[in-house]
């Protein structure tokens, strides 16, 4: 786990943590360099050595006086630097590692959640911590041997006393750090949840309902409770720590009290020199704050560790999907992509959304996915782009089942529009271009993948075009002339930002479109589904969608119900059937045929 630590620092900036040990060595030395010299300046005055001992040893006094100034700046300076750099190098790897993560089970999982708050809060400036730690001690200890030698020279039973003082401090000292590491692992669903309650007062999207439902002061008692309930666990922390100290800072002054009355009768009986009392005096004082040092920073140590476990646990878990060590090449779609027998649940512990799930998807034709809500149709999105895996059963593309292809291979080929669709804080550009980065500065490819989701106009018409930032949360530094703010899209604007972004994509082998007209009007609604039918002629797309009408000229269309695909048929087909599809699309239908009943209540 240290050696983990270090190899990162190390990694960071190999030179720095040289300097640092330097320096650490240095600042063990200078104190108890400083008392030997009090010393022997006292010894010299009393015994009445000439004035030019005594200059030379003024003058190596205020010398390091001097040295120790610079060592301290130093070691600040130092310590900062290593710290950022440390931190910025855990962060890369931590922010790495999650990239890395093939599929979504992880980021889906409260356990993993946890960690990863623990990792993101704590786990950047452990590592550094760590090392700072490990060199306070090794100065600490080099300190210690030297007050230890110092004070062994003037009475070796004294300086045993002050060591074996010390012994209870460093275990109570490492007690308390590990309650307070389970503290921080227990309270970290809490501090979750008050973390959660208190954006969602800061949330200008959520602030709509919290100001509607006036749930504004339920949020704020329940963040408040979450805090007072942790509050209550650190404080009574703090007291058992409080209480700690004060009975071992009192052993301490103890020891150093009667060691000094000690000492001064000795010199008073002229067993010891006059500059024996200041190396006693100062050999206690150094031994003790070195020691009282080392016991805080054993503990504060050993609590960085056991928090930098929950980054190397982030940091090395396992990817949540099996991805083979030489993946299956992912050709273009030719024949189709076959649904096998697929069951899934989301984990043990959850119901089996598919119960062996069957369906053929052939290449160059359109699929439409119709199911009640909680039917499971997200969930197929997610299993046909690879986020998980079927529990049993497979996925095939061209005859390869999905779990032998790499799934960012996999993906390259799929364009997708989520039910769940990002609006990101960025400019129109970067937000149409994450579809496609290579096309950033693509202008002629971005601004017809706008037209063909019927965006380009509005994004021409703002303040600058393409690059105007999409934003309530950043100032737009870049917009020199006039208003700083960013601009605030309507929902079904977005909605056509997240089409155009797959629009980019229009050459994929496979299109999928989660409900992506939800929030258009119907005019829209029927232009984006009109202009993706004829971009898509010839390819395959899997559409989802509650409004039948919207879906009802896929080539075929296929009913999830009770975990498998019930109904599987053209639209005709299906309503001669008359089964679920059949009873849906009469019941829109009639939505749109009966004249408004004024009687009827919702
Ligand atoms: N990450 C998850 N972990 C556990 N259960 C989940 C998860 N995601 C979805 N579910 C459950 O899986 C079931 C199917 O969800 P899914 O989102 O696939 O349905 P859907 O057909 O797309 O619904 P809708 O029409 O409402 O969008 C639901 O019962 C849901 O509660």
């Amino acid at each position: 786990m240290t050696g983990k630590a270090f190899t990162l620092a190390w990694q960071a900036r190999p030179r720095l943590v040289i300097l640092a040990v330097v320096i650490a060595v240095t600042t063990a030395a200078v104190p108890v360099t400083v008392a030997w010299l009090t010393k022997f300046i006292l010894d010299a005055i009393v015994l009445g050595l000439p004035t030019s001992t005594l200059l030379v040893l003024a003058s190596l006094l205020a010398a390091l006086g001097l040295v120790a100034k610079a060592v301290a700046e130093g070691a600040r300076y130092c310590q900062a630097e290593l710290d950022r750099s440390i931190a910025l190098q855990a962060q890369s790897r931590l922010y790495g590692a999650l990239n890395r993560l093939p599929g979504l089970a992880r980021l889906e999982d409260p356990a993993f959640l946890n960690q990863l708050r623990l990792a993101q809060t704590m786990g950047g400036r452990t590592p550094g911590q760590i090392l700072s730690g490990f060199l306070s001690i090794s100065t600490a200890t080099l300190g210690i041997l030297g007050f230890v030698g110092s004070l062994f020279s003037l009475s070796p039973i004294m300086a045993s006393v002050i060591l074996v003082s010390v012994a209870p401090a460093l275990l109570a000292e490492i007690a308390l750090s590990r309650r307070r590491v389970s503290m921080h692992l227990r309270l970290g669903p809490r501090e979750r949840r008050e973390i959660f309650y208190a954006q969602l007062m800061t949330d200008a999207q959520a602030a709509k309902e919290v100001r509607l439902y006036g749930i504004g002061s339920f949020l704020h008692t329940r963040m408040v409770a979450e805090r007072q309930a942790a509050n209550a666990e650190n404080r009574a922390l703090d007291r058992r720590d409080l209480t700690t100290q004060l009975a071992l800072g009192g052993l301490s002054a103890l020891i150093a009290g009667a060691g000094l009355v000690w000492t001064i009768i000795r010199a008073h009986h002229g067993a010891l020199l006059i500059g024996d009392i200041s190396m006693f005096i100062a050999a206690v004082a150094g031994l003790q704050g070195q020691l009282a040092g080392l016991v805080g920073e054993v503990a504060r140590t050993h609590g960085q560790i056991s928090l930098f476990k929950s980054f190397l646990a982030v940091e090395g878990a396992e990817p949540d999907l099996a991805v083979a060590a030489r993946p299956a090449p992912v050709p273009p779609l030719s024949q189709g992509i076959r649904l096998q027998d697929v069951w899934f649940r989301y984990s043990e512990e959850h119901p089996w959304i598919l119960r062996g799930a069957c369906l053929d998807i052939p290449a160059g034709t359109s699929m439409g996915l119709v199911g009640l809500n909680g039917a499971g149709k997200t969930t197929i999105v997610k299993l046909l782009t690879r986020m998980y895996d079927p529990t049993s059963g497979r996925i095939t593309w061209d005859g390869t089942d999905l779990r032998d292809v790499d799934p960012g291979e996999l993906r390259a080929r799929i364009g997708a529009v989520f039910q769940d669709f990002m609006a990101y804080d960025l400019s129109a550009r970067e937000n149409i271009a994450v579809g496609r980065l290579d096309l950033m500065g693509d202008t002629p490819a971005i601004e017809a993948a706008a037209r063909e989701a019927g965006i380009d106009e509005k994004l021409r018409s703002l303040p600058r075009g393409y690059e105007t930032l999409l934003t309530r949360l950043f100032i737009d530094e870049d917009n020199e002339d006039g208003d700083a703010t960013g601009v605030f899209l309507s929902g079904g604007q977005w909605q056509r930002m997240a089409l155009a972004r797959a629009m980019l994509r229009r050459e994929s082998d496979l299109l999928i479109l989660d409900e992506p007209s939800s929030g258009l009007d119907a005019e829209a609604e029927h232009e984006v589904h009109t202009r993706i039918a004829a971009l898509r002629s010839g390819r395959t797309s899997v559409l989802v969608s509650h409004r039948l009408g919207a879906i009802r000229h896929a080539d075929t269309l296929a009913v999830l119900q009770d975990g498998a695909f019930a109904e599987v048929g053209g639209h005709d087909e299906l309503i001669a059937r008359n089964g679920l599809y059949a009873r849906l699309f009469q019941l829109q239908a009639s939505g749109y045929r009966d004249p408004i009943d004024t009687t009827t209540t919702i």
